[in-house]
């Protein structure tokens, strides 16, 4: 300010909001000398230029008109050249049409400087027009006028005309410079033309034009949008050879082009290396490193970022935590994710909307729906306005919580909040009906979707096919298939599987197989559709064809064993097909010895088969011949690859055979305890009743008297106990043990476990006590019926309950419906019912007009002696006999067990909600 005239700083002085006669007072002294000297003038103007006073600028000028001050060229041009600065083009184009009014020529620097203003103002056709119009008005546009012509259409995204102007300039004898380079570059880069910015960039040097840092970053944009993550590294890399140091901003454009391409090893190694280069990380390289952690789940590291960031001042903003946030997300860090939330205030970041919707998401997938629902009700009052995707995020939590009327209640509020639902959030909405059984709601936002105009997607009618499935509505189902081509929305590999489900709730096996046909045609194969067809026909008793649909089928970790071979080994275990049986059964053994199962468990697969055909479990001891084996298979497996299915039941097998005695159940007990007490020290848990839990479970299955289960005795009509849900065969051999006389008959439908436990329990000397039958509960227990008909027997004097996922409704049902429970004094015993999951199945069993008496028993966890469970044990009394007392439960149970610390009722009354 030091050598600025006085009557600069007078002008400055006024302030943006100054008065004409306060300009006029202040400029008036100096008129005088103005006049004398116009150099003085242009001075103050250029001086309002520098200082970005676009209207006090124009008002100089107009004043000096006024005063019959010359005005000239020089005057003009920085009065245009201060609007352009000051982001006020069309005062520039004002002033620039004005200047033939006050007989005075624009010269090129008068053109220069309004096409700049109209460049900055975003204003690219007036910018060409003035460009065009330059030859005419005689001064001939220079390079400076092409370069802001070149800029502005790069600033309108419009590339080509970039390009057009910068092709032009050798004709008019213009060699481009750098920045017609530069911005022709990134003209291309903000038009998705990365191979066009490649090609400027590598014919520069032939135009006597060496690229600098911004010509390579701008190439690098270019890659980065055109998700070309090799090349923009590649160039990067070529820099420094090629006279061009990397700056912060070729780094970010590189560490982002390898956020886009899921590279986040590279982008951080990118970050770390700036240093090295003498780049310092600011802000946005952070900011897409994080980001590149977030795509690919890598949230250790995005929160190591945001810490670095912090300590090294580049003061991480609200994309940067909005990024961590999502990070913890994907990563299943909902507690991390809202710490990070409720920390951004104090660091100076604002939470909006992503911010928020994005802990809602992380809320959503760690089963939080109550704190998603909080989150969203703040938002108002912290400034952050919910939208679609909050919403959507919200409606999702509460889908996942089997909260589908607040699910509904937050869709249908949407828009009152200014928030428009779209396809995502309805189909979130459907799936919560779809989760809840209530296919009639989910078909109703269906049409509510079509009345709001918002288009169907694969996702919405895929919901809502499965939706129709879960309620056994297979005939809408299937219409509503039929109508996706017509709404313009092409059934996808879900859609189909979902109405293939929705086939097999009807035992639809000739539609099922057409569905199959249908989707061979649009060249859709899934394996989980092929898997649901086969259990169709077999549920419809059409075997044939579900063997031959299993023909077809190829075995990889990915295959559904349990929908597709369990059903297979079922039907030839039903039908006494051995031969068939065993060669299904070796198709599981060859994708072991290949890879596509782990290797051990082709020994597990064949000695399991070699015991079917030799009779099964007419026989205790193993023969040596089929022993050894499989020691060795099972011991030269090692079971490193913790991704494939089966890792652990493998590890548990090898820890028996290597542990116990063979014919000895106490030591495989015990080896399976001390295996499950492992699992828990590793911080994992243990699938089956061991420890306590093992303890109470026997103790309640001895509860009816020994004659009651015993089925030596030829005049009982108990076939011995039944067990649903057999694992490995744990719980089977310790029933077998401590029945003695008693058979064991255990449900499992997936037939690799089927034959683990048939190799465990045979191991353990109980082969003649326990048969393990392949199959799902739903389809064996009305088989079961007919089964013991056959025998001579009328029901079983105990069952156990121990399916996953706790759905003992359905087996409750139809073991009623087949009486297959004896119907006084008998026990019935469900793992796992500290779940809410259990509520339907509890009030069943123990309501008061329930034909049980029921208690529940706190036990504790095998693998985590601090994890309490509950298991219920339920006596079966006559329906005519009345209500009975607590004395009718297992007296053996109170010895072992302590009940539960919450009453049963209570439980009861707080999970009443969920059914
Ligand atoms: C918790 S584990 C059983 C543990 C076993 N009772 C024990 O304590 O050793 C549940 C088993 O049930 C099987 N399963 C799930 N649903 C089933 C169904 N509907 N029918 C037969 N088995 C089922 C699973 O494959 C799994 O092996």
């Amino acid at each position: 300010m030091g050598s600025s005239p006085p009557e600069l700083m007078a002008l400055l002085a006024l302030g943006p909001a100054f008065a004409d006669n306060d300009l006029r007072a202040t400029l008036g002294p100096h008129l005088e000398s103005w006049r004398r000297n116009p150099r003085l003038a242009t001075v103050v103007l250029n001086g309002l230029a520098k200082k970005r006073q676009p209207s006090m600028a124009a008002k100089v000028l107009d004043f000096m008109v006024e005063s019959k001050v010359e005005v000239n060229a020089f005057h003009y041009n920085s009065a245009i050249s201060a609007c352009g600065k000051g982001g006020q083009w069309p005062l520039a184009l004002s002033l620039f049409s004005s200047m033939p009014g006050s007989r005075v020529a624009p010269d090129a620097i008068s053109f220069n400087a309004a096409i700049s203003a109209c460049e900055k103002g975003g204003q690219w056709q007036l910018a060409l027009s003035l460009l065009s119009s330059m030859p005419e008005m005689r001064p001939m546009p220079d390079e400076i006028s092409h370069n802001a012509a070149i800029s502005a259409c790069e600033k309108g995204n419009q590339w080509q005309h970039a390009l057009a102007i910068l092709s032009m300039m050798p004709h008019a004898r213009l060699t481009p410079t750098i920045v017609s380079y530069n911005a022709a570059v990134s003209a291309c880069e903000k038009g998705g033309q990365w191979p066009l910015a490649l090609s400027l960039l590598s014919s520069m040097p032939g135009m006597s034009c060496i690229p600098d840092a911004i010509s390579f970053s701008a190439a690098i944009s270019a890659c980065e949008k055109g998700g070309q993550w090799q090349t923009a590294l590649r160039i990067l890399s070529d820099m420094p050879e090629r006279r061009a140091t990397p700056n912060e901003f070729s780094y970010s454009a590189t560490i982002s082009a390898c956020a886009k391409g899921g590279q986040w090893q590279h982008a951080i190694s990118l970050l770390c290396g700036m240093p090295d280069m003498k780049a310092k990380p600011n802000q946005i390289s952070f900011n897409s490193a994080i980001s590149a952690c977030e795509k690919a789940g890598q949230w250790q590291h995005a929160l190591s970022l945001l810490i670095k960031m912090t300590a090294l001042h580049a003061h991480p903003d609200h994309i940067s935590f909005n990024a961590a946030i999502s990070a913890c997300s994907k990563g299943g860090q909902w507690k991390l994710a809202l710490s990070l939330l409720s920390s951004m205030p104090e660091m100076a970041a604002r939470p909006d909307e992503i911010s928020y919707s994005a802990a809602i998401t992380a809320c959503e997938r760690g089963g939080q729906w109550q704190l998603a629902l909080n989150l969203l009700s703040t938002m108002p009052q912290m400034r952050a306005l919910p939208n679609e995707i909050s919403y959507t995020a919200a409606i999702s939590a509460c889908s996942k919580g089997g909260h589908w009327v607040e699910a509904l209640r937050l869709l249908s509020i949407m828009p009152t909040m200014s928030a428009t639902p779209n396809a995502i959030s309805f189909t979130a909405a459907i799936s919560a009906c779809e989760r809840a059984s209530q296919w009639q709601f989910a078909l109703r936002l269906l049409s509510t979707m079509a009345e709001m105009r918002v288009l169907y997607d694969e996702f919405s009618c895929s919901a809502s096919i499965s939706a129709c499935a879960k309620g056994g509505q297979w005939q809408k189902a299937m219409h509503l298939l039929s109508t996706m081509p017509q709404m313009k929305v092409l059934p996808n590999e879900i859609t189909f599987c979902a109405a293939m489900e929705a086939l097999e709730s009807g035992s639809q096996w000739l539609a099922a197989l057409t569905l199959l046909e249908d989707m061979r045609a649009v060249g859709v194969d899934s394996i989980l559709a092929r898997s649901a067809a086969i259990a169709t026909c077999s549920k419809a008793s059409c075997w044939h064809e579900a063997l031959q649909l299993g023909l077809e089928m190829r075995v990889t970790s990915e295959v559904d064993l349990g929908g597709s071979f369990g059903v297979l080994l079922m039907e030839c275990e039903q039908r006494s097909l051995l031969s068939l049986e065993l060669s299904t059964s070796r198709r599981l053994s060859d994708a072991a010895r290949q890879g596509g199962l782990l290797l051990g468990l082709a020994a597990v697969l064949d000695f399991s088969a070699e015991l079917r055909r030799g009779g099964g479990s007419s026989r205790n001891a193993i023969p040596r011949s089929l022993l050894e084996p499989l020691l060795v298979g099972v011991a030269c497996s090692h079971v490193s690859t913790r991704s494939l299915p089966y890792h652990r039941e493998l590890a548990l097998l090898r820890h028996v055979l290597e542990n116990a005695q063979t014919g000895n159940p106490a030591a495989v007990a015990e080896a399976l305890d001390a295996f499950g007490r492992d699992l828990g020290s590793s911080g994992s848990w243990a699938k089956f009743a061991g420890g306590s839990k093992a303890e109470a479970l026997l103790a309640a299955m001895r509860g009816g008297t020994p004659a009651c289960h015993n089925n030596n005795n030829h005049n009982s009509a108990t076939a011995g106990v039944l067990e649903i849900g057999t694992y490995c065969g744990n719980s089977a051999l310790r029933l077998a043990a401590s029945l003695p006389g008693v058979r064991v008959t255990t449900l499992e439908l997936d037939p690799v476990l089927v034959a683990i436990a048939r190799t465990l329990i045979a191991f353990a000397g109980l082969a003649s006590s326990v048969d393990v039958w392949t199959g799902h509960s739903t389809h064996l227990i009305p088989r079961l019926a007919n089964w013991l008909a056959q025998h001579h027997s009328s029901y079983f004097s105990a069952i156990f309950m121990d399916r996953w996922g706790t759905y003992y409704d359905e087996d409750l049902a139809l073991l009623q419906e087949h009486k297959l429970l004896q119907e006084t004094g008998g026990v019935l015993v469900a793992d796992n019912v500290l779940t809410t999951a259990a509520a339907s199945f509890l009030w069943n069993v123990a309501r008061p007009s329930a034909t049980f008496v029921s208690q529940v028993v706190a036990v504790s966890e095998v693998a985590d002696s601090s994890q309490e469970d509950w298991v219920s044990v339920s006596v079966s009394m006559s329906p005519t006999s009345g209500v009975q007392s607590c004395a009718d439960l297992p007296l053996e149970l109170l010895f072992c067990a302590k009940i539960a610390k919450i009453p049963l009722m209570f439980f009861l009354k707080n999970c009443k909600k969920s059914y």
